[in-house]
């Protein structure tokens, strides 16, 4: 199974209008790129990189969607909205989400739901603590944050999503897990959903994030369960997310 690879840049709380106009113009020379591009800005900036990028192809995806529809919900944003406004996908999940402001599982699973059900293709982010690594639970605990998604949404849900596995450990670290530590991750992921549909499993992507950088991303792409990244601090900068870009061909 060839699955196209998938680089997505989470800007996080950064940036501000000038990124756009930098980013877009540097992006558009990725328009022929092998892997596909994605740029998850902050909201107020998501109308204006969907102008900057245009038709090059580079995709734009949202970092956080409300588990609600449109109403009286003062503050959130809807998956509507987002898709509305051209966002192909949103991020639920991750780690910062669900360590600062109380995201559990339930609340991921029905944000990911909403998310496609609003039109959107959800980035599921998974991933252990420190100490979760290190009393040996890392697997349990990336199957358990899945399964609960698999529990609401089905195994057919998983056709359009994409999962991220992200050890928490290495998110801004500067210290990313190997190739090795991430492909025996990604593999048992991968294995948890063939359990469920092994057709669906063969097709969906995988990203690894944590601390990729433009001198470690083609080492860890390389792996046969890793289809691309899910990109932090490294996606500020348009000439080295251009580079982890290249490195996903
Ligand atoms: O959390 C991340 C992407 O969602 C990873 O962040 P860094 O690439 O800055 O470690």
């Amino acid at each position: 199974m060839t699955r196209t690879p998938l680089v997505a840049g989470n800007w996080k709380m950064n940036g501000r209008l000038d990124m756009v106009g930098a980013l877009g113009a540097s992006l558009s020379g990725l328009r022929n790129s092998r892997a596909e591009v994605a740029v998850c800005p902050p909201f107020p900036y998501l109308a204006p990189l969907v102008r900057a990028l245009g038709d090059s192809g580079v995709q734009i995806g949202a970092q956080n969607v409300s588990r609600h529809q449109d109403g009286a919900f003062t503050g959130e944003v809807s998956a509507e909205m987002l898709a509305d406004l051209g966002c192909r996908y949103v991020i639920v999940g991750h780690s910062e989400r669900r360590a600062l402001y109380g995201e559990d599982d339930e609340l991921v699973g029905e944000k990911f739901l909403r998310a496609q059900q609003g039109g959107l293709i959800p980035i599921l982010c998974v991933g252990e603590t420190l100490r979760e690594r290190e009393a040996g639970e890392t697997e349990q605990v990336v199957v358990r944050q899945v399964s609960s998604v698999l529990d609401v949404a089905g195994i057919g849900a998983f056709d359009q999503a994409v999962v991220a596995y992200e050890p928490v450990w290495a998110i801004g670290t500067g210290e990313t897990a190997t190739p090795e530590q991430a492909q025996e991750v990604h593999a048992r992921l991968r294995a948890a959903l063939a359990a469920e549909d092994a057709s669906v499993a063969s097709r969906i992507r995988l990203l690894y994030g944590g601390s990729v950088k433009s001198d470690n991303a083609a080492l860890l792409f390389a792996q046969p369960d890793i289809d691309g990244g899910l990109i932090g601090g490294a996606s500020l900068s348009a000439d080295e997310f251009s580079a982890i870009c290249l490195a996903a061909e």
